[in-house]
């Protein structure tokens, strides 16, 4: 089996894990990314073949959403609810404290507030994501609005960290949010206290969220292939 093959077959048994984890009757926070688009995708069998009923998903992208009416599960807003039951999330990066670094599809923002809400957060990934220490493997997203991104990089350069602006692939200039806004990747040496980071980089005038979730999650699912054999875990 290829790398690839692998990661494709981690993705699809955690996010088929995850997705029996739903009951009827609940409010489902939908997470973006490519691993959460399998449990979007089996929560939607699993309406179509009547084992679930009367679920609605918040979505926290347009990603999300699109995924969603594909697979028929109905939606709703965080104005019709008074809860979220259980939101299942993909991440770029978990330590061993369950924090996380988000944001690689650049839809954070809205993640943050869907998995926060949550009674229940579900992090779905594959064992290629478990690092150490957050920010080893990959940049922190800080989503800016347009007009301050060139202040915020400074002050970011400021605090130690090396900032570059997200450039868009098939597309000229850089990527555009969800709300319009764009997004700074940024590598910092050592993460040594994220939930600090997380409220330092968010008190800059112009950050609108950074990808850093500290003490949100409360299970992470990881897919792994074992002597060619998928299987899940929980941490
Ligand atoms: O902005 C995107 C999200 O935070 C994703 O959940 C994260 O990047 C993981 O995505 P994937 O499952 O595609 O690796």
């Amino acid at each position: 089996m290829s790398d690839t093959d692998a990661i494709t077959i981690m993705k699809q048994e955690v996010g088929r894990a995850a997705a029996q984890r739903v009951q009827s009757n609940t409010i489902v926070g939908l997470g973006t990314g490519s691993t959460t688009a399998y449990a979007i995708q089996f929560i939607g069998a699993r309406l179509k073949s009547g084992e679930l009923q009367n679920i609605k998903g918040i979505p926290t992208s347009f990603q999300a959403r699109v995924l969603a009416k594909k697979y028929g599960i109905p939606l709703t807003t965080l104005d019709e609810v008074d809860h979220i039951d259980i939101a299942i999330d993909g991440a770029d990066e978990v330590d061993p404290q369950k924090n996380l670094i988000k944001g690689g599809g650049a839809a954070h923002t809205q993640e943050k507030i869907v998995d926060s809400l949550a009674a229940q957060f579900i992090v779905v990934v594959d064992s290629g994501k478990l690092v150490d220490s957050l920010g080893s493997t990959f940049l922190l997203p800080v989503e800016v609005l347009p007009m301050a991104v060139t202040p915020v990089m400074k002050a970011i350069e400021a605090l130690g960290g090396k900032p570059e602006l997200r450039m868009g692939v098939k597309k000229a200039g850089p990527v555009v949010t969800d709300q319009g806004n764009l997004v700074v990747d940024v590598k910092f040496d050592r993460i040594e206290n994220p939930g600090e980071l997380e409220k330092t980089l968010n008190n800059l005038p112009g950050v609108l969220e950074n990808g850093l979730f500290v003490n949100v999650a409360d299970v992470i699912l990881v897919g792994e292939v074992i002597e060619g054999q998928p299987t899940v875990r929980e941490l």
